[in-house]
């Protein structure tokens, strides 16, 4: 069904060798662009945002249209080495598409390729938007005013890849699919000496250590078992050699939490623990908690109830149930704002996990999602 214009795997790997951080996706931007530009349909535009200089919005003008159906692909990498030893791996060090943002881009790429050339009948809007991993791009977007007039959605959608998944397969569940997670950002400050006067210095790698092993106990004392949370600190710097005391700590990790009242009491514990440290190690915590646009992701009743029959009735879709899941997504800024529906596309590469340097997704799952979401869409707008 699909006559897809583009050569998805071919666009997929030419994405995937330039992978760039968030908000800096200007070579990104520039393939999209040109990728777009030769679509040429005569109701296709293009607007960009001066407020987020690497987003890039498309619309499609319906011939009968009753609403805009939004689609929303996110376009950042991560700080991650790459090595998957493939050819067409990133050619930019330390900077990968681990999270298969090469994929979204490709999917929703593929849904527009078909629809600049079979008129869809209710408006389309595409919006490629930077800084999903970090730096809130939705949020962003939303509020520089750029989903407004004929850029906002009636329904917005959105898919993220899952390697645990076999390639292809399309999974999503009403309500609440994904955390809404807050950055930790801590710098402590102490005072340094030398390792055999600890009793002249203020420890920070000591108080650091303190702190990460207190804040185990939200998750294990604060929050509610049966709702579930997650405090991860993954980054900890502290220290240059072995008998020198370090005077100042970094560390930085996630708060994660299904709902936003159990997020937000988890960050006044994450902040009392601080305190406490700073008290109990005579040292300054300057700790930053960010939560952007990272609400959890609430799937809106109407159209995931539409989303999953369709996808549950159409034998051409393998369609699974999903279960929460605490990864993050600044999609639930958006789905705060529009109704909508985030899915999962399972790429079928279980040994690796999403922000694994050796991630290395099933192709074949591109074809899958386009064909899928341009039957969804086909079928939405004759209703
Ligand atoms: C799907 C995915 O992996 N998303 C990221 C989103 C990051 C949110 C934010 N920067 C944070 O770390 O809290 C994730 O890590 O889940």
């Amino acid at each position: 069904m699909s006559d897809s214009t583009i050569n998805l795997a071919q666009v997929r790997r030419d994405l995937h060798a330039i992978p760039e951080l968030a908000l800096h996706e200007v070579q990104t931007q520039q393939y999209l662009k040109k990728t777009i530009a030769a679509f040429a349909s005569d109701f296709l535009t293009i607007k960009e945002v001066p407020e987020v200089e690497t987003a890039l919005l498309v619309r499609l003008a319906g011939s009968n249209s009753e609403k805009t159906i939004g689609y929303r692909a996110d376009i950042d990498a991560l700080p991650i080495e790459e090595e998957t030893g493939l050819p067409f791996a990133s050619k930019h060090p330390g900077v990968m598409h681990a999270c298969g943002h090469d994929i979204h881009m490709t999917v929703a790429l593929g849904i527009l390729a078909y629809f600049a050339k079979n008129q869809p009948k209710d408006n389309l809007i595409f919006i490629f938007q930077p800084a999903e991993e970090s730096e809130a791009g939705g949020k962003r977007l939303y509020e520089a005013g750029a989903l407004t007039g004929d850029f906002k959605p009636d329904e917005l959608y959105a898919l993220h890849d899952q390697p645990a998944m076999p390639a292809g397969q399309i999974a999503t569940k009403k309500g609440t699919l994904f955390a809404g997670t807050t950055e930790i950002h801590l710098q402590i400050v102490g005072q340094g000496g030398h390792a055999a006067y600890p009793q002249q210095a203020k420890d920070a790698l000591v108080a650091a250590a303190a702190f990460v092993s207190q804040v185990q106990t939200v998750v294990s004392r604060n929050v509610d078992p049966i709702h579930g949370g997650v405090v991860t600190i993954g980054s900890f710097h502290a220290g240059t050699i072995g008998n020198v005391i370090a005077g100042e700590a970094k560390l930085a990790g996630t708060i994660r939490a299904f709902t936003q009242a159990d997020l937000e009491m988890m960050q006044k514990r994450v902040r009392a623990i601080a305190d406490g440290i700073a008290v109990a190690f005579g040292v300054q915590m300057n700790l930053e908690l960010i939560q952007g646009g990272y609400y959890p992701v609430e799937n809106d009743p109407k159209t995931t109830a539409a989303f999953m029959a369709f996808m549950e009735e159409d034998p051409e879709v393998d369609f699974a149930e999903a279960q929460p899941a605490m990864t993050g997504e600044d999609f639930g800024f958006l789905l705060n704002k529009f109704p909508g529906t985030m899915f999962w596309l399972g790429v079928g590469d279980p040994k690796h996990s999403l922000h694994d340097a050796r991630l290395n997704p099933d192709e074949q799952a591109l074809n899958a999602g386009v064909q899928a979401m341009v039957a969804y869409f086909k079928q939405r707008m004759a209703q």
